[in-house]
C-alpha cells in the first residue's frame, strides 16, 4: 500500500516505522514547508492519506485530498465543527474517509467501558463525575479529542449529562473535563465518579505513541479500496 504521511511531525515519523515494518510504502511526506505538495498526491500515486497535523491546518488538507480522490484516516484533533462538511466531501468523491480521536486498541476497548459504567452509574446522581486528560505540553487543542469522545460516550448512557465543560465544575448536567500539561505524557485519561464515601475511577495510559500509529495503519489498510465513512468501530470489529 503506498502511503502519503500528512504530517510528517511526532505521529508521522511513528506512523512510518509501523507502515514500513508492514511492508507499505510512502509515496509523500508532507510538512508544513513543502505543504503545498499536498496538491499532487492522487489515486495515481497513493493508495491512502494519513492526517495528523494540526487544528487550523486539517479542515484545508482533508478538503483537498479528498477532492483529489484519495481516500484519508485522519487523526488531527480540534477541527471536528466542519466534521459533516468533510464526510460530505468523501461521499461526494466515492472515497473513503475514517476519523478517530484515538486509533489505540485500548482506548478503543476504554470508549466501551466508560459507556458501561456511565450506565451503572447513571442510577446513582450523588457520585461526582470528574473526567481528567493528562498530555505533553506541545499539545495544541484543549481538552483532547479522545476525552471529547469520551465525554459524548457518557452523555448518551448518563442522560441527566447534557453538556460538557473544559474547567473543573459540579454542576450536575455537566460532564467536566479537566485539562492538564506536563512534559512527556503521550496521553493519560482518567474518570472518576466520587462520594464522601468513597471513589470509582478508570484510567487509560499511554505509555508511547506506538499504539495510536499502530491503529492508524490499520485503519489504513482497512479503508484501502472501500468507498464511505468509517470508524475505527469498524476497524477493531468490538462488539
Ligand atoms: N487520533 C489519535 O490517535 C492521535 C491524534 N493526535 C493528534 O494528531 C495531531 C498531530 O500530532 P503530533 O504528530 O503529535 O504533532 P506534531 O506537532 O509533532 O506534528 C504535526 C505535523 O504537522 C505538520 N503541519 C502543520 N501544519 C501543516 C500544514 N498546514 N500542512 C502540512 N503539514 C502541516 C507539522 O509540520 P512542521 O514540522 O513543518 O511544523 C508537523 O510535521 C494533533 O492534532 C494531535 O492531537 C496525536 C496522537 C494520537
Ligand atoms: O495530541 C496528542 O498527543 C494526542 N491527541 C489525541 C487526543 O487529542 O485525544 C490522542 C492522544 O491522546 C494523543
Amino acid at each position: 500500500m503506498r502511503i502519503a504521511l500528512i504530517g510528517y511531525g511526532k505521529m508521522g515519523k511513528e506512523i512510518e516505522k509501523i507502515a514500513l515494518e508492514r511492508s507499505h510504502s510512502i509515496s509523500f511526506r508532507i510538512n508544513k514547508e513543502n505543504a503545498n505538495e499536498i496538491l499532487q498526491i492522487s489515486p495515481e500515486n497513493t493508495d491512502v492519506a494519513i492526517e495528523f497535523t494540526s487544528p487550523e491546518s486539517a479542515f484545508e488538507n482533508l478538503k483537498n485530498l479528498l477532492t483529489q480522490r484519495v481516500s484519508v484516516v485522519c487523526g488531527t484533533t480540534g477541527w471536528l465543527a466542519k466534521q459533516k462538511e468533510i464526510e460530505n466531501l468523501a461521499l461526494q468523491n466515492q472515497v473513503a474517509f475514517l476519523y478517530a480521536s484515538n486509533f489505540s486498541l485500548g482506548v478503543n476497548l476504554f470508549f466501551r467501558l466508560n459507556e458501561l459504567l456511565a450506565q451503572m452509574m447513571n442510577k446513582y446522581p450523588n457520585y461526582k463525575l470528574l473526567l481528567e486528560e493528562i498530555h505533553h505540553t506541545e499539545k495544541k487543542d484543549a481538552p483532547s479529542g479522545t476525552s471529547i469522545t469520551l465525554a459524548q460516550g457518557i452523555m448518551e448512557n448518563y442522560p441527566a449529562k447534557t453538556a460538557w465543560v473544559n474547567e473543573f465544575s459540579e454542576k450536575d448536567n455537566l460532564v467536566s473535563i479537566v485539562s492538564k500539561r506536563e512534559p512527556n505524557v503521550p496521553g493519560t485519561h482518567i474518570i472518576r465518579y466520587q462520594n464522601e464515601i468513597d471513589c470509582i475511577e478508570i484510567r487509560h495510559e499511554a505509555y508511547s505513541r506506538k499504539g495510536f500509529a499502530l491503529g492508524a495503519v490499520l485503519a489504513a489498510e482497512f479503508i484501502t479500496g472501500k468507498k464511505g465513512i468509517f470508524s475505527m468501530k469498524d476497524v477493531l470489529q468490538l462488539g
